[in-house]
């Protein structure tokens, strides 16, 4: 594609330079533009996109998106606009077809059950004969090929990436795609332009305020995905709810309460599995049985029901999908000589609290092996220290994703709140060896934090590239 095709299209931008050069990609940082990328300068938290304009050009930039007056002589193409993330979401649409408008859009959003949510209404439709797609924090599933990937951005990828992917999946004859919305895609526009058919919200919490400095501008961020929209599948039960119903028309409530559209009630736990029964207005539809553990798991499960039922799934055929279902690095449970095993994606206060009460009573000891991410703010940090001793009987405060930070550093802030015995060891392979070791039979050991993700990124610059259930198998000598 080349600026003269943009000019035609666009209207509204300033367009000038040199108009047939020709770009292959759109990327937002210079250190990894390639020859015949576009760069699109953005302000970030630490640094203004606009200062690395040029660096970009030397690396082979055939031309920018800014939104600041820069005078340019370089023999590129110009694209002026008065948003760069909004000109970055339509450029990257238009370069793909448009894919978006031939797919039936479904967005998740929340701070907790966005993968699990995404993910079960991906496998169920698939499940149900309807070719669909996943988009989210554990990878990309096209039809029944879903592929392990850590994205970067890891949860709502950038507009060309996003794209890419939808015009990749329209060529399969997908249909559906569900994806996780996160609170920095809504922010940073990555889903500008996007036509969502249903919109659901998971569970609210509190998280990322090391992005949006305040709980409020996270919560807003969150409610203006929903700003105008009708009918969106919401979870009654959830912190701020209010917020949500006031911005959105006629909402769809699912949840605990038999008031709502879809609800359930008479939760009950057997061994690994959980069974409730499920009300569409007050009326009873049947027991679902839910081999994925935890009371908000039957939430979960219930946004995933309301949606479908609204895109005309029956009942009984949601049952059966049910009975096997299960979700990657969330809630997975194996046993090994007697010793059970949790991985779990599990990384902020709410979340450690919601799978270890669910876990609690599965065996004898429960021994957790956990740490903070290298971008989380100190407070987030000490409570999940807090969290983790409310619970477990025994925990190895170790490291997550340090994301370039001090290890040590984190590792202080998690371990103060720790009030139960434990022992810190920050190489998070020697943690998991550690704990697996001190494990008897009937105990549970619960690795947090990392769900399926394998890559670590050291202060030192090194990746590190491993998945925690990787290093239990190896213990264990199964493959
Ligand atoms: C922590 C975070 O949110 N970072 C985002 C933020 O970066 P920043 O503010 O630190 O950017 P900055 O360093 O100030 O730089 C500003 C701009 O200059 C560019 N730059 C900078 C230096 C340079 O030499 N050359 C250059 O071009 C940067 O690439 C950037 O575009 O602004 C950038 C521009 O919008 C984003 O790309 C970047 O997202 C990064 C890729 C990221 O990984 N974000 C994560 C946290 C994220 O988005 N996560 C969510 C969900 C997480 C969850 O649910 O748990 C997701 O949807 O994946
Ligand atoms: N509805 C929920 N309520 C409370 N905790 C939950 C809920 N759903 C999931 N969790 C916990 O949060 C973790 C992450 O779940 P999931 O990946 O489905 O949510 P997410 O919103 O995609 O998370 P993230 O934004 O961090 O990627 C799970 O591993 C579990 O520990």
């Amino acid at each position: 594609m080349n600026g003269r095709i943009l000019k035609e299209k666009f209207k509204d931008f300033e367009i000038y330079g040199n108009l047939e050069r020709v770009f292959f990609g759109i990327k937002t940082d210079s250190r990894v533009i390639e020859n015949g990328d576009l760069f699109v300068a953005l302000k970030g938290e630490n640094f203004d996109g606009h200062d690395f304009v040029f660096d970009a050009v030397k690396r082979g930039a055939v031309g920018v998106i800014i939104e600041k007056d820069l005078e340019i002589n370089e023999d590129i193409l110009v694209i002026k606009t008065h948003n760069s993330r909004e000109a970055f979401a339509k450029i990257s649409s238009f370069f793909f077809g448009d894919p978006s408008d031939r797919l039936t859009l479904i967005g998740v959003t929340g701070t907790m059950g966005k993968t699990t949510i995404t993910y079960l209404l991906y496998r169920l439709f698939n499940y149900l004969g309807v070719p669909s797609g996943f988009i989210g924090t554990i990878g990309i599933g096209i039809k029944d090929n879903f592929s392990l990937v850590d994205l970067e951005p890891p949860t709502t990828p950038f507009p060309f990436d996003l794209h890419r992917y939808l015009k990749t999946m329209l060529d399969d004859g997908v249909k559906y795609v569900f994806m996780e919305v996160s609170s920095h895609g809504i922010k940073d526009k990555r889903i500008y332009g996007i036509n969502f058919k249903r919109k659901i919200l998971g569970t609210m919490g509190t998280d990322h305020i090391e992005y949006h400095k305040s709980l409020e501008d996270y919560i807003k961020t969150k409610v203006s995905f929903f700003d105008g929209f009708t009918s969106p599948i919401l979870n009654g039960n959830s912190l701020y709810i209010d917020r949500f119903i006031e911005v959105s028309k006629d909402p769809i409530f699912y949840g605990g309460d038999e008031i709502f559209d879809y609800s359930f009630q008479n939760l009950k736990t057997h061994g690994t599995s959980i069974y409730f029964d499920v009300y569409q207005k007050g009326t009873a539809l049947g027991a679902i049985d839910l081999p994925i553990l935890g009371r908000y798991n039957a939430y979960n499960f219930l946004a995933v029901l309301s949606c479908a039922m609204l895109e005309g799934a029956n009942f009984s055929d949601i049952k059966d999908f049910a009975k096997n279902a299960l979700v990657p690095g969330r809630m997975e449970i194996y046993t090994f000589k007697g010793i059970k095993v949790v991985i779990d994606y599990a990384h902020n206060p709410d979340e450690i609290e919601s799978v270890l009460e669910s876990i609690k009573n599965i065996g004898n000891r429960l021994i957790v092996v956990f740490g903070a991410v290298g971008t989380s703010e100190k407070e987030k940090r000490v409570s999940m220290g807090a969290s983790v001793s409310k619970f477990a009987d025994f925990c190895v405060v170790t490291s997550d994703d340090p994301r370039g930070h001090d290890i040590e550093s984190i590792i202080k802030d998690v371990a103060s709140s720790v009030s139960i015995k434990h022992k810190v060891i920050p190489d998070r392979i020697e943690a998991i060896k550690y704990a697996l070791n001190e494990a008897k039979e009937n105990d549970v050991i619960a690795i947090l934090g990392r769900g399926v993700e394998s890559k670590m990124h050291m202060p030192n610059g090194e990746i590190l590239r491993f998945r925690d259930i990787d290093i239990v198998k190896e213990v264990f000598h199964e493959d």
